[in-house]
């Protein structure tokens, strides 16, 4: 705009006097009959001492008359004409009005009394230069400007919209929607506040881009009504545009995505539409075509569904509008036309209003669980499939035969299965589950076994494709866990990743889901506080969540899942990237929490948190449970036998000899793995071989250069990675059939 603002100096055009005198070489016959008084007077002005006068400039039909050559005053029109003559050069631009000016003053003197000075009268002809087609120059050549910034107006505010639209989609790749929704905001206040703090946002923008304009003074948006039409063009915009991207932006896997495909698809639907309509709307104007106007005028009403070119078109319309009224301007017409009338700029602004209005209403009334496909209830009567392991049946049987009274959450065969590009992926596989109040119940699995997809079909985010959840009221009903808030049970939840916002503090944060839980005012600064002091984010809670460190957050995270006292806690990885102090004082608080009536659902990949925390646990692997009871069970059931670490001397390669010697004494040992002189075994729990190994091992320490060594019970984790290696081999062997899936492989230590 400021590079517009650079213009070619004005020309002035002076008035100018119009006399014979600028024609110097002009000569004046003055012919006279009459006498003195001079009551008929011929004049002949010539310009040139050229005796050959242009006939044709006078009458075209007598070109050829030879008579005007030597005598024009001997012409019969000549004799029937008002006496008085005047000839002049018409390629002097002046001549004419200057010579017949001149002739005048004559007629004025002769008419004059004898008693006057004939020198005070006279008649002064002034040209005064009108200028129109430099000015006509100057005037398109701004109007050009002036589309050109209507142009880079269309291309910011696509950018502008796309960033404010994008925005819903980071809340709901972060889980910070999900999260939202479960503490008590219902959909359609998340979408009708998201609208109006959009549009406020939007409109301080539209403000300072209309206050821009104004003081570049662009006419085509500031003349008359056109500013407020301008504004209120870019403020329509906004609100058709955003309740779009509302709609659109479930589709998108993440804000980045979001942002790039919006801005593209306003470039699209803006500037091609815009072209589209330009081509027949030019072509109408140069060759006069009916149908190409028609053309025009049947592509713009349907582009009108875009918002995109309802700015473009409108904003187009105005410079051309401003272009035709400086145009006629100077001829004293006024053709300028009210931007509101209807058949003008009136229908845009109808239709950006009707279409912002009916996506908005889309948006709030409708909401992904209604879309979402009827849900696989399975009878409480189901079929027990038949599982590997005991313990998982049994639970299944438990649930299906509906002894599950004074469990708070049960699950039903729940399943999903995620489609991409034709290939079935399944996530999760028929998981039967019931959790009493007072439970904290963990979920183990290598990555990729499922646990985040089971926790997403609890907390609402995706939905189940077969088999269903329920939670029961404190009134004992069975209510569907999507009912939960309507029922009246509260549920806590804490994503893996962190669904916070980066501006707010801690407190903030905490203020507006304690809000959201529905805690009164006053009772606010207690419950944040009690969070803060137990969480010992004290430190923090002031800061805004960007200067946060990943163990921070997670605090914060778990927090905010523990605000109102939830019936039921869904911790996903909870103390990830938290330091050993503040992992035991979040223990406490979930300890806390479960002690005090609380159903937990966890997933960890510590070992040691499953077993400080966990009254029962399973263990996930390829989606379906494995192996379901009490860490201690596990252990007993899964863990049976010792582990023999042992510390060579020096890093040599000696584990042939260890291993070799190892295996003559028990013939059941299984080699684990090596990590430098590191050696790790197991060993089948059998009577007597627990002193035995001491023996053995004792006898032969020096000879095996043993610097030391450690024998004790395989522990959870033990267990557990005996379960991930049986989903690596799952997966190898489905990429690779020929692998030999007996084939043992061993993790590294
Ligand atoms: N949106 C999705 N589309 C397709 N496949 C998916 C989708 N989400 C998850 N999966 C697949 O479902 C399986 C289970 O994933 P899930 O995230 O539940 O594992 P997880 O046990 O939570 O892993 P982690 O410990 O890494 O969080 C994986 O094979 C994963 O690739």
């Amino acid at each position: 705009m400021g590079l517009f603002m650079v213009r070619p100096l004005a020309t002035e055009y002076p008035p100018l006097r119009l006399t014979p005198g600028h024609y110097q070489r002009a000569e004046t016959y003055f012919f006279s009959s009459g006498g003195d008084d001079l009551d008929l007077t011929r004049v002949l002005l010539r310009k040139f001492r050229d005796q050959d006068l242009p006939c044709a400039d006078l009458n075209p039909q007598q070109k050829n008359s030879s008579c005007w050559r030597t005598d024009p005053f001997s012409h019969p029109e000549f004799q029937d004409s008002c006496g008085c003559l005047v000839w002049y050069n018409q390629k002097g631009f002046h001549s004419l009005p200057s010579y017949l000016n001149h002739l005048n003053n004559l007629i004025l003197w002769q008419h004059l009394s004898p008693t006057v000075d004939w020198r005070q009268y006279g008649i002064t002809l002034y040209s005064h230069p009108y200028g129109g087609a430099l000015l006509n120059e100057d005037k398109i050549l701004e109007s050009i400007r002036q589309c050109g910034v209507a142009l880079c107006i269309v291309l910011g505010f696509s950018i502008l919209s796309a960033s404010i639209g994008s925005s819903v989609v980071r809340d709901r790749v972060i889980g910070a929607k999900r999260l939202q929704h479960i503490s008590g905001l219902g959909y359609r206040m998340y979408w009708f506040t998201n609208f109006l703090y959009d549009m406020l946002f939007y409109l301080v923008s539209v403000c300072l881009c209309v206050a821009v304009i104004v003081a570049f003074q662009l006419t085509a948006f500031t003349f008359r009504e056109n500013l407020a039409a301008t504004a209120l063009l870019l403020s329509l915009f906004g609100y058709a545009t955003l309740p779009w991207m509302y709609l659109m932006s479930r589709i998108f896997p993440s804000s980045d995505v979001a942002f790039i495909s919006y801005v593209s698809l306003n470039f699209i639907f803006g500037l091609c539409t815009m072209l589209i309509t330009i081509m027949p709307r030019l072509l109408a104007i140069i060759s006069k075509a009916k149908n190409l106007q028609n053309i025009y005028d049947v592509l713009k009403w349907v582009f009108t569904i875009f918002p995109q070119f309802c700015l473009g078109q409108g904003l187009i319309e105005l410079c051309y509008n401003q272009i035709k009224y400086d145009l006629t301007h100077n001829f004293g017409i006024d053709s300028y036309v009210s931007p509101f009338e209807m058949n003008f700029l009136g229908w845009i602004f109808v239709q950006l209003a009707t279409q912002g209005t009916v996506l908005l209403l889309l948006r709030v009334l409708l909401h992904w669980d209604l879309l979402r496909w009827p849900r696989g209830h399975s009878t409480l009567q189901g079929i027990v499939k038949s599982s590997k392991d005991t313990d998982v049946e049994k639970e299944e049987k438990r649930v299906f035969e509906g002894r599950t009274n004074g469990d708070i959450l049960v699950l039903y065969n729940l399943s999903k299965h995620y489609r991409r590009f034709f290939q079935n992926i399944i996530a999760v596989q028929d998981i039967s589950l019931g959790i009493p109040k007072g439970e904290c119940f963990g979920l183990l699995g290598v990555n990729g076994a499922g646990k985040s997809t089971t926790f997403k079909m609890l907390n609402g985010e995706v939905s189940p494709t077969s088999g269903h959840a329920i939670i029961r009221t404190p009134m004992g009903d069975a209510v569907d866990l999507t009912s939960a808030g309507v029922a009246g049970v509260l549920i806590g939840y804490c994503p893996q990743q962190d669904a916070l916002d980066e501006l707010l503090t801690g407190w903030e944060h905490l203020y507006y889901y304690c809000n959201l839980r529905g805690i009164p005012r006053q009772c606010i600064p207690e419950v944040a506080g009690d969070l803060i002091r137990r969480l010992h984010l004290e430190a923090h809670a002031d800061k805004p969540v960007a200067t946060y460190s990943g163990g921070t957050k997670r605090k914060l995270s778990t927090a905010l899942a523990l605000v109102g006292k939830p019936d039921i806690l869904l911790l996903d990885e909870p103390s990830s990237g938290m330091d050993p102090c503040s992992k035991r004082y979040l223990w406490q608080t979930i300890m806390k929490e479960v002690q005090e009536g609380c159903a937990a659902v966890l997933t960890s990949h510590s070992m040691e948190e499953c077993e400080a925390l966990c009254t029962r646990l399973a263990i996930m692997v390829n989606g379906s449970f494995k192996c379901l009871g009490s860490p201690q069970h596990i252990k007993n059931r899964f863990g049976d036998g010792y582990t023999v670490k042992v510390w060579l001397c020096k890093e040599a390669n000696q584990h042939c000899t260890v291993s070799d010697h190892l295996k003559l004494y028990f013939p059941g040992i299984q080699f684990k793995g090596q990590h430098l002189n590191l050696l790790e075994y197991h060993v089948p729990k059998r009577w007597g071989y627990l002193a035995d190994l001491f023996k053995v091992i004792e006898n032969n320490k020096t000879f095996w250069n043993i610097k030391h060594y450690s024998i004790n019970q395989t522990t959870l984790e033990q267990v557990f990675i005996n379960f991930a290696s049986e989903q690596q081999q799952t997966l190898q062997s489905t990429l690779d059939p020929s692998t030999d899936s007996h084939h043992t492989h061993h993790l590294p230590i």
